[in-house]
């Protein structure tokens, strides 16, 4: 790779920041590409790097997208630099801590089509997801060559939040690119989520131009594993990273109650009006949320959704809560067992 800059990578001040003079004078900052069991490759000025890891530091504290410092001589990855945003997801059933998926993405295509797919409680799981992150949320509506009523989806989806960007798209058209383009723009990074069938693999073809998404890494997806043999940041024609793992083609929410209430301002702002804070918007007296329900500037279907939300959330926190206690807890009975066992 040549005549790409740390800029064209996504570098800015933030990242620059956390380097102390040493650092800035022994090791490189490279933006990583693809997370093995074992090692890793990043990118650089000077082209692509395969990285080992100093002790301390396993894979799956590094995702796609983060930034780190390697000693490039020896191949060492020394340090993962803090993350602009970081999106992680709760396993299926929770049952244990929250997987990483990518690091210092900008904005999140969330896809879904113009026809039985459209699903606001989806959606807004996925805003949910975004929103907690800190990542700008998109909502692409594709297929809308194939309804005669595009406007009608647009309409329920920009109905989910305050100045959301919504396009009724066809994947398939000549202008997808042009149309993403605010969003793939010089060191910007993107990613696509959304269910199966939606689109996501033709976007990805159209934004990249072809290059995307090899076999092996859908492969990997169906056995649940979280190493990737492909590639998984795309450098995109318009300048942008398209990072695609396979974690982001399942994104569960956990520990996500900031995303929640961002997800649903007009909500969450009356919440905090309420009589009692323990509020459960139903028949309590002073409920400012009922009281909205009441005069219509609030959709019952949005506070049902809204509460339904919450609860998978909540048990969804306090099950990882409780596997990572448990994983505590066998840790120190591992010790312990092992220190008996050297003094035997
Ligand atoms: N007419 C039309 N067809 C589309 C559009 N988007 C996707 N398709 C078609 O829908 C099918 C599924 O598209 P994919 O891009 O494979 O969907 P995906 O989201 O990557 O699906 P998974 O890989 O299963 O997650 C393909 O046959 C596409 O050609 C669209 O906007 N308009
Ligand atoms: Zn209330």
């Amino acid at each position: 790779m040549t005549d790409i800059t740390r800029v064209d990578l996504g570098w800015s001040p933030f990242f620059m920041s956390q380097l102390d003079i040493a650092e800035l004078e022994a090791l490189t900052p490279i933006r990583i590409s693809t997370v093995h069991r074992d090692r890793v490759t990043g990118l650089s000025e000077n082209g692509t790097l395969e990285l080992t890891l100093d002790p301390g530091i396993t894979t799956a504290a590094v995702a796609v997208g983060d930034w780190v410092l390697a000693a490039p001589a020896q191949h060492r990855l020394v340090r993962v630099l803090d993350r602009k945003t970081e999106l992680s997801r709760g396993t299926e059933y929770h049952t244990g801590e929250k997987q990483l998926i990518a690091a210092n993405l900008d904005t999140l295509f969330i896809t879904t089509s113009c026809n039985n797919d459209f699903n606001p409680a989806r959606l807004e799981r996925y805003l949910a997801l975004a929103h907690d992150a800190m990542i700008t949320p998109v909502i692409l509506l594709t297929k809308a060559d194939a309804t005669d009523d595009p406007d009608r989806f647009v309409d329920q989806a920009r109905a989910l939040g305050r100045d959301l960007a919504v396009l009724a798209i066809n994947a398939k058209g000549l202008d997808v690119t042009e149309r993403l383009s605010p969003w793939c723009d010089t060191g910007q990074t993107v990613a696509l989520t959304g269910s199966s069938g939606v689109g996501k693999t033709t976007i990805a073809n159209a934004l990249t131009g072809g290059s995307a998404l090899t076999r092996d890494i859908r492969e990997d997806d169906a056995r649940g594993r979280h190493t990737t043999t492909g590639r998984s940041l795309h450098h995109l024609p318009t300048g942008g990273w398209l990072i695609d793992t396979p974690g982001m083609r399942g994104l569960g929410v956990a520990d996500v109650a900031y995303g929640i209430d961002t997800t649903f301002p007009e909500i969450s702002e009356l919440a905090a009006k309420c009589k009692f804070r323990d509020c459960d918007h139903e028949s309590e007296p002073g409920c400012a949320v009922q009281a909205a329900i009441q005069s219509g500037s609030v959709d019952p279907e949005r506070l049902k959704r809204f509460k339904k939300l919450k609860r998978e959330n909540e048990h969804a926190t306090e099950t990882i809560a409780q596997a990572r206690d448990r994983n505590r807890k066998l840790g120190k009975m591992y010790r312990a067992a092992t220190r008996k066992k050297g003094r035997d």
